[in-house]
């Protein structure tokens, strides 16, 4: 993953084991897949609720998270019994060819878990109009998601959609500003800023505007960028040149609407697709850095005054997957928690995602939810039995 995708190793050595956590959690999970016995409104009647695999599963992945975008999928399918055809990104296609390759050393039956690789409309298009492919699992962008979710609409699949976000990050205040930092370092910067559920934007209340600012400078000047197969390596490069030049875009968008590059806010010397890890000040919701996904390693800074004007910044925006939030008021947390239009909230914690909670947005950021005992549930299919006449 550090050679193909380029995150650094300990980040890729992390995917791995949450990779797998996904695997090892479903097959559990496969234990568990009950059906139900519903008391009968007449008394010679027994009725009966039966879980069965949806059936044959197209999966489409993105790059940012190469293998555990894939284990999420495919281990809840397999629990269930579907077989699955993965169309993994193009950029990453050897990592998905090596997780394919360790499930048939584990013993997985050839031909449960497939790997197709090429043009991805065109593969898309074959297991959209294919009626054997019952479902459409996608992670990825949400232009993408929109174009599938349409497709299945021909042979009425099922879809789970999980798509970009727009994180805010809001600092009150009362937040611890190490635990503040710290957090929202980790929520920005992890795997170069190209996570789905990155912090996009950073919310700072204006009494703490200027100290949390210059914590969180120091800390972003401690990250190392260069190759990812260096331990002391802390930051890795884009994905592609397309990559760099969005972030370009919007950092020339903001500057010439009126924030300010407090540091970074360019290509790194090291060439190539390395760019700066970056700080930019008063950005507000004219700027593309506040309306849309940066994926990369941009940190926007937008001061606020009140709880109210937070929440309605934060969800002033069409998606809806993390949150995170900043406070040491418990009273606050449940409030701004509640209020957040977001599938996921993190309070005083950057890094929430984990095999054994919901993952899944709402409004644009998707439709479904993964890992989980609720991710199960999106390979199923209930059907219902009666039994009548017993006498
Ligand atoms: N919500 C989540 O869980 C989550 C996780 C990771 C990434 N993402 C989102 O994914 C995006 C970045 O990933 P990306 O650049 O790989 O996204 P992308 O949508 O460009 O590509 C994702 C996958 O879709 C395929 N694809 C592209 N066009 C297709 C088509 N017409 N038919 C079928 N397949 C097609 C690609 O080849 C790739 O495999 C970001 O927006 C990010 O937020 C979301
Ligand atoms: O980018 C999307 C997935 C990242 C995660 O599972 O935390």
């Amino acid at each position: 993953m550090t050679l193909e995708q380029g995150k650094p190793m300990k980040e890729a050595l992390g995917e791995v084991n949450y990779g797998a956590s996904f695997i090892e959690y479903f097959a559990e999970e496969a234990k568990r897949i009950y059906g139900d016995i519903i008391p009968p409104t007449l008394s010679d009647r027994r009725l009966l609720v039966l879980k069965q695999p949806v059936g044959v599963v197209g999966a489409i992945t993105p790059w940012n998270f190469p293998l555990a975008m894939i284990t999420r999928k495919v281990g809840p399918a397999l629990a269930c019994g579907c077989t699955v055809v993965v169309k993994p990104s193009e950029f990453t296609p050897l990592t998905a060819l090596a997780a394919a390759d360790l499930a048939l050393q584990a013993g997985i039956p050839a031909g449960a878990l497939n790997v197709v690789m090429g043009n991805a409309p065109e593969i898309g298009d074959a297991l959209l109009q294919s009626t054997q492919v019952r479902k459409i699992t996608f992670t990825g962008s949400t232009a993408v998601g929109k174009k599938l979710m349409a497709g299945s609409a021909n042979t009425v699949k099922k879809v789970s959609l999980e798509l970009g976000g727009n994180a805010p990050c809001i600092v009150f205040d009362d937040a611890d500003i190490d635990v503040a930092v710290k957090g929202s370092l980790a929520a920005k910067f992890r795997n170069s800023g190209q996570t789905c559920v990155c912090a996009n934007r950073i919310l700072v209340q204006e009494g703490i505007y200027e100290k949390f600012a210059t914590a969180f400078i120091k800390a972003v000047q401690s990250l190392k960028v260069g190759n990812g197969l260096e331990e002391s390596t802390s930051q890795g490069p884009l994905i592609n040149e397309a990559a760099v030049q969005k972030v370009e875009k919007f950092i020339n968008d903001a500057t010439s609407k009126g924030a300010n590059i407090m540091l970074g806010g360019k290509r790194h010397s090291l060439g190539m697709t390395f760019y700066e890890p970056t700080v930019v000040g008063n950005v507000s919701n004219d700027m593309l850095l506040f309306r849309e996904e940066v994926f990369g390693p941009v940190a926007p800074l937008i001061p606020f005054k009140t709880e109210e004007e937070a929440v309605h910044m934060a969800n002033d925006t069409n998606a809806g997957l993390a949150a995170y939030i900043f406070t040491k008021s418990i009273p606050r947390s449940w409030r701004v928690s509640e209020s957040l239009e977001y599938g996921l909230v993190g309070v005083n914690e950057g890094i929430i995602s984990t095999e054994v909670a919901p993952f899944g947005g709402v409004k644009q950021s998707g439709l479904g939810r993964e890992g989980s005992k609720y991710g199960i549930d999106e390979y199923l299919e209930l059907k219902y039995i009666c039994m009548g006449n017993l006498g």
